[in-house]
């Protein structure tokens, strides 16, 4: 089959990992016989520097007329980048906003595994890490505070800024039917994570998810405050499965769940729509601490890949086949510099590519 595929390289380590991202489809097309066609487009600091716009609408509208879009990662050192102090709607992160809402892609699942290999990487400790853990972060996507109203002026002399979070009704129950049906493929357990003792929009969260959970009897619903599910994920992420839970608060998990797994540069993610149309790309940033020196570590991408594998082209045995290449390089004792231990060698972002690409089966 042939398959068509927007890739976006974005800033910093952006494009370093979606070249190795696609060095692996394009190794998974070999063995497999399919052809991923791509067709690259500019988005965050780059399309700035490029168009003023960090998204213009031919870019998006080539992303939607495309099977899937692969993503690296926008935006530059925040606080001291030259696209820092800009109008919001002119941030690189903005086109990165404007893609997932113009799309649709409310629904946005992180993983979260512990690989048996990356044990000495995760910052826990040996009694706390147990059996391990595999979570999945289902995370609402286009509403909550990121897509309020916002602004900043001068009362009284005084500067204000103000950020608005609102869902309706509607924006909570079809994540939590995804949440849900998601459980129903693994352990049947969805935790919902919100801030009912203070936040009215968690109180109609927790409803909401109330409602929906009656059609799904076989599945286990616990509610879990998110400063606690913080804590949690520290001291017990065995108990974790899905947690279902609204935008912010999925973006701070996220990233804490992330380094559990031995680092950031790990954690994949796919945003979807109602149908079977996704975005997928890590859940880090362009990290431009390290962007250029070939230390990236380019897994969460390629696993990104994986995802839009299963998700988008419903091609199961081909994302088994990365993920198994995946596991089969951090047996076989190769790290980038994020999650080295001892005894291993020390790759950089190219070879990791190849190396994972060399083990397609
Ligand atoms: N989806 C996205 O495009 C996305 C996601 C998060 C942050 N950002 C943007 O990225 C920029 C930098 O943000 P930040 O520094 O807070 O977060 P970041 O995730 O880019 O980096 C945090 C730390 O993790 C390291 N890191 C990240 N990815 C890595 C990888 N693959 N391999 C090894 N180390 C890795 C970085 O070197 C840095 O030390 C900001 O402009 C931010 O808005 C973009
Ligand atoms: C870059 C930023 C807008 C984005 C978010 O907050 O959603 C990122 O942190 C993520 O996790 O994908
Ligand atoms: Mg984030």
């Amino acid at each position: 089959m042939n398959y068509n595929v927007t890739a976006i390289p974005g800033d910093g380590i952006g494009p370093e990992i979606v070249r190795e991202a696609r060095k692996v489809l394009d190794q998974v097309g070999r063995v497999y016989g399919h052809s991923f066609h791509y067709t690259e487009v500019l988005m965050g600091g780059c399309s700035i520097d490029a168009h003023g716009v960090p998204l213009t609408d031919e870019a998006l509208e080539t992303a939607r007329n495309s099977d899937a879009v692969l993503l690296g990662a926008v935006g530059g050192n925040v606080g001291n980048s030259k696209w820092y102090d800009v109008a919001p709607n002119l941030r690189p992160e903005a086109g990165l906003l404007a893609m997932r809402k113009g799309l649709g892609l409310f629904a946005n699942i992180r993983p979260a595994y512990l690989y048996a290999e990356l044990a000495s990487a995760c910052p826990l400790k040996d009694e706390i890490i147990g059996d391990g853990f595999d979570m999945v972060i289902m995370r609402e996507l286009t509403g909550g505070i990121y897509f309020g109203d916002r602004w900043t002026k001068e009362v009284d002399g005084v500067m204000q800024a103000t950020d608005i979070l609102t869902y309706n009704e509607n924006e909570i129950r079809r994540i939590a039917i995804k949440g849900f049906e998601i459980a129903m493929k693994r352990r049947k357990k969805v935790i919902s994570v919100d801030k009912a003792n203070v936040l009215d929009s968690s109180r109609l969260w927790r409803k909401v998810v109330e409602e929906v959970a009656k059609d799904y009897p076989e599945v286990e619903l616990t509610h879990m405050l998110v400063d606690n599910c913080a804590m949690q994920l520290v001291m017990n992420p065995g108990q974790f499965d899905v947690i279902l839970t609204e935008n912010m608060f999925g973006d701070i998990l996220s990233d804490e769940a992330s380094m559990i797994t031995g680092s950031i540069g790990m954690l994949s993610s796919a945003s979807l729509n109602e149908s079977k149309f996704g975005l997928y790309e890590p859940s880090h940033g362009s990290a431009p601490d390290i962007a250029g020196l070939d230390l990236a570590n380019p897994i969460a991408t390629i696993l990104s890949a994986a995802m839009m594998l299963r998700y988008s082209f419903d091609l199961d045995k081909e994302a088994d086949a990365v993920e198994q290449a995946v596991r089969q390089v951090l047996k076989d004792g190769y790290r980038t510099g994020d999650i080295m231990s001892d005894g291993c060698e020390k790759v950089g972002t190219t070879r990791m590519g190849d190396l994972v690409a060399e083990r397609i089966r």
